[in-house]
């Protein structure tokens, strides 16, 4: 049943003054809207970060540790609500229920990471000169936080951005991508119902342009957090860097897995296909670029066209489906474009790179798994972030070679690499340009304790995750105390 959700406001549900929802289609089956959102105004806008402003000024007086009850809280509603929330992000973004299952999973324990955080040190004592005087540092809170999100994480990625700006003292305003505002709404509901101080949380939905532009430039907001396109990005980071506000970036990527001679190939395929075509090749952290080596090539392809042909692609609610279809129709428009460009340039089709011709599937934006062969570094295939079901596979002599190729991007957010030699191990750990770099695991699959964030063009250097979170969502004040 299709649910209407207002914005939050001041710790109220309101709805627009625009009179306007903006509907969320299920990508599996077209006719069916799953729900609403409002389309706000920049006044909406305004008034939420208003409220978030005032808020924050008593949220921040409060004990870390008094927080930190109100994440636990949070994440035990959420714990109530893992089915429902998870159904919503199936329907409305296409991934499978499990790995939606999984997610909704993530954002509990990322809740209660930061719910311990309120009990842990602020600062450091350091040695002053004066004998007789104390000086320490202190962690302070930034202000009101503005939370920009994709779709393609609705649940994890507004919770890493929310859970450590509330632990630390601050006030959010969310606001997420419209393809997953429903699913994001009852993540929201589950912070309502934790009774949180009215204006700490805050959550309008509307068009980027509108709302996520607005927050970027409020002068009000101190920072902005954001997850999404590059293009968006670097807007954001341009407004915020002139309005002298603090801005993390976390962006695209171009992630290649390297394939040595000396690896253990079934579980290179089975990364492969895991990291390249799980959740429909939309995670930032994704495989698209599959550089293996000449002595294993054959085998290696021989074996991964066997299990690609195994995936089973339908609606992530059906408990045998594997691969799910596109978030969006113009996410499976990008594909198909993406596709056209990779014949048109030379690449040779092994595999899929059509809609599926099962009856069943015509209503949903499906595309199969699809895999080229003879990709060539310079090729569009292998240089643009696709975020659909299609691996670009380049054959090397050398692992010296294939960390070359797997730099030959704009991005340098994670890589993998498969072989059992350590030699080949340690020059990818330092020669790999990348903010996550795995050994004999796939690229995708971010820990929720440990830094994340990418180099070149996938990040803006800063780091999200972990105790790194600290670091964006505070700010230092040195004290010295003389008596
Ligand atoms: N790094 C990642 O995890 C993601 C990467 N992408 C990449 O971006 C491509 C396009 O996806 P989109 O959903 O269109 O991403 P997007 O960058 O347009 O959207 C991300 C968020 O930014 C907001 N936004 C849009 N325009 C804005 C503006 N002018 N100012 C402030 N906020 C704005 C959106 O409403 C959404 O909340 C994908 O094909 C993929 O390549 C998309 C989603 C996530
Ligand atoms: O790989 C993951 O677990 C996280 C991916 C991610 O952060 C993204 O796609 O935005």
């Amino acid at each position: 049943m299709s649910q209407q959700f207002n914005n939050f406001i001041n710790g109220k549900w309101k709805a627009s003054s625009s009179k306007e929802v903006i509907e969320s289609y299920n990508p599996a089956k077209k006719s069916e809207v799953i729900g609403s959102v409002q389309k706000s105004t920049r006044e909406e806008l305004n008034e939420a970060v208003e409220g978030a402003k005032a808020a924050q000024k008593k949220w921040k007086k409060l004990a870390g540790a008094e927080r930190g009850n109100y994440l636990f809280k949070v994440a035990n509603i959420m714990e109530e609500n893992l089915e429902d929330i998870a159904k919503t992000m199936t329907k409305e973004m296409g991934k499978s229920l499990p790995e939606a299952k999984g997610e909704t999973n993530r954002g509990i324990a990322i809740l209660r990471y930061y719910a311990g955080e309120g009990m842990r040190s602020d600062g450091d004592v350091i040695p002053a000169t004066d004998p007789s005087a104390l000086m320490y540092s202190k962690r302070v809170p930034i202000g009101v936080v503005g939370v920009i999100t994709p779709w393609n994480f609705p649940v994890a990625i507004p919770i890493w951005k929310m859970a450590p700006a509330l632990i630390y003292g601050n006030a959010v305003v969310l606001k997420p991508a419209s393809e997953g505002s429903v699913t994001a709404a009852k993540v929201i509901e589950c912070f309502d119902k934790a009774n949180f101080p009215d204006g700490v949380i805050n959550f309008v939905t509307g068009s980027g342009s509108v709302i996520g532009q607005g927050l970027a430039e409020h002068p009000d907001v101190n920072a902005i957090t954001f997850t999404g396109s590059n293009a968006v990005g670097k807007n954001i980071g341009v407004i915020a860097a002139q309005k002298g506000g603090k801005y993390q970036l976390e962006m695209g990527g171009k992630n290649p897995i390297i394939v040595a001679d000396d690896c253990d190939v079934d579980a290179a395929v089975a990364a492969t296909l895991s990291g390249g075509l799980k959740s429909t090749g939309q995670k930032c952290t994704c495989s698209s670029r599959v550089i293996v080596q000449a002595g294993i090539y054959e085998t290696f392809k021989e074996k991964l066209l066997e299990k690609a042909k195994q995936i089973t692609v339908g609606d992530g609610m059906d408990a045998d489906t594997w691969m799910g279809p596109c978030a969006s129709e113009s996410q499976f428009n990008t594909v198909k474009h993406y596709i056209e460009k990779g014949k048109e340039e030379g690449a040779t089709l092994l595999l899929g790179g059509k809609e599926p011709t099962d009856e069943k599937l015509k209503d949903g934006y499906y595309i199969e798994p699809t895999i080229f062969d003879d990709v060539k570094t310079s090729m569009t295939i292998a240089q643009e972030e696709i975020f659909g079901p299609v691996l670009a596979l380049m054959k090397v002599d050398t692992v010296e070679e294939a960390i070359h190729l797997a730099n030959d991007v704009e991005f340098g957010l994670s890589a993998s690499i498969y072989t059992s030699n350590i030699e080949h191990m340690l020059t990818f750990i330092d020669d790999m340009e990348a903010g996550l770099v795995r050994i004999n695991a796939e690229t995708a699959g971010v820990e929720l304790q440990a830094p994340f964030g990418g180099m070149k063009a996938s990040s803006s250097y800063s780091r999200e995750q972990g105790q790194a979170a600290k670091e964006f969502f505070t700010t230092m004040k040195t004290v010295f105390i003389k008596g």
